[in-house]
């Protein structure tokens, strides 16, 4: 992919997935520059991956062609207010921040910008990223292009037409490698009081998501209820486990847990 020079404004758990992922897949890194106020936070990057980092987001924005926003949303307005003495017009900018809109981008930053928004999730750092993105009008092509390489670099993309759609990107993907952990979680638990050791009940679930995962991705012509199916045995103990989930409503749950994301980024819209 076309080498722009990159500067990430923040580099904590999400900017650090994406650029272990970028490096990883062959993009240079000295083009890259993380920003971040604490030396524990930067050290780090620029030992694993070769990056420059630095505390001067005005001078890293300033001499990037592209700038990946990239801190969390409630300090959004604070990190953006230095930078509006930038010219951003020959640079594309990216935002990877939940709940704040394009619109309140361009106010932070006083200006019309060309703006692509994508809403990645942590796999980016080992290339399994799924990100959504949201091109405003005005990106040209080549920005365009630049911003789904960036992201298919690191895993797989989603264009979206409308903005209001980075809202559902961030219940489905975005926030779900939490869920999958969390389910995870309640399993490993469950296997320890059964009798495993927490290595043993971890390696029982992860090699179970992980080959559930990948039997998904393997057969894309099977629905994800045929796969349910094939591992229910009419009378049998998945049957009694899968009846178990849908008493207590399982399907309703995670319905709801999906809303409550995207209401949640609607509220984080009107907050910060
Ligand atoms: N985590 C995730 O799975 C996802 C996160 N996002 C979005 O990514 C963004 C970042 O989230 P996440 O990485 O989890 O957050 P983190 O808290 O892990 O990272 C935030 C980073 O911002 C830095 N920072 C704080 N103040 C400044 C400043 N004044 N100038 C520059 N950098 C600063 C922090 O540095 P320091 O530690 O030194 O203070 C830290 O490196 C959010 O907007 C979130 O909505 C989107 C999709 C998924
Ligand atoms: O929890 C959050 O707000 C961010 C956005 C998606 C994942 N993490």
């Amino acid at each position: 992919m076309e080498q722009r020079t990159i500067a990430f404004i923040g580099a904590g758990n999400m900017a650090r997935s994406i650029i272990a992922g970028l490096v990883a897949s062959g993009y240079a890194p000295d083009k890259i520059t993380a920003t971040a106020p604490s030396e524990t936070r930067r050290e780090p990057l620029a030992r694993d991956y070769g990056v420059h980092t630095t505390d001067d987001n005005l001078q890293a924005a300033s001499d990037a062609d592209v700038v990946v926003l990239a801190v969390k949303p409630q300090l959004m307005e604070e990190v953006c207010r230095p930078l509006q003495i930038l010219d951003f017009s020959g640079k594309l900018v990216i935002s990877i921040a939940a709940g704040i809109s394009a619109e309140r981008l361009n106010q932070m930053l006083a200006t019309q910008l060309n703006l692509v928004r994508v809403m990645p999730n942590t796999p980016s750092l080992i290339g399994k990223g799924m990100s959504g993105l949201y091109a405003t009008e005005g990106v040209n092509p080549n920005d365009r292009q630049f911003a789904a390489d960036l992201m298919q670099a690191v895993g797989k993309i989603c264009w979206v037409g409308e903005e209001s759609q980075i809202n559902g990107i961030i219940a489905a993907a975005g926030s779900a490698p939490a869920y999958f952990f969390l389910f995870m979680e309640a399993m490993q638990a469950e296997a320890i009081a059964q009798g495993f050791s927490a290595e043993q009940a971890r390696q029982l679930v992860q090699q179970s998501a992980l080959g559930a995962a990948e039997m998904v991705v393997a057969n894309p012509e099977l629905d994800l209820a045929t796969l349910r199916e094939q591992v229910t045995s009419k009378g049998g103990t998945t049957a009694e486990a899968i009846r178990t989930f849908n008493e207590h409503q399982l399907s309703d749950t995670v319905a709801s847990a999906m809303q409550a994301a995207v209401s949640r980024a609607r509220e984080m819209e009107k907050l910060f």
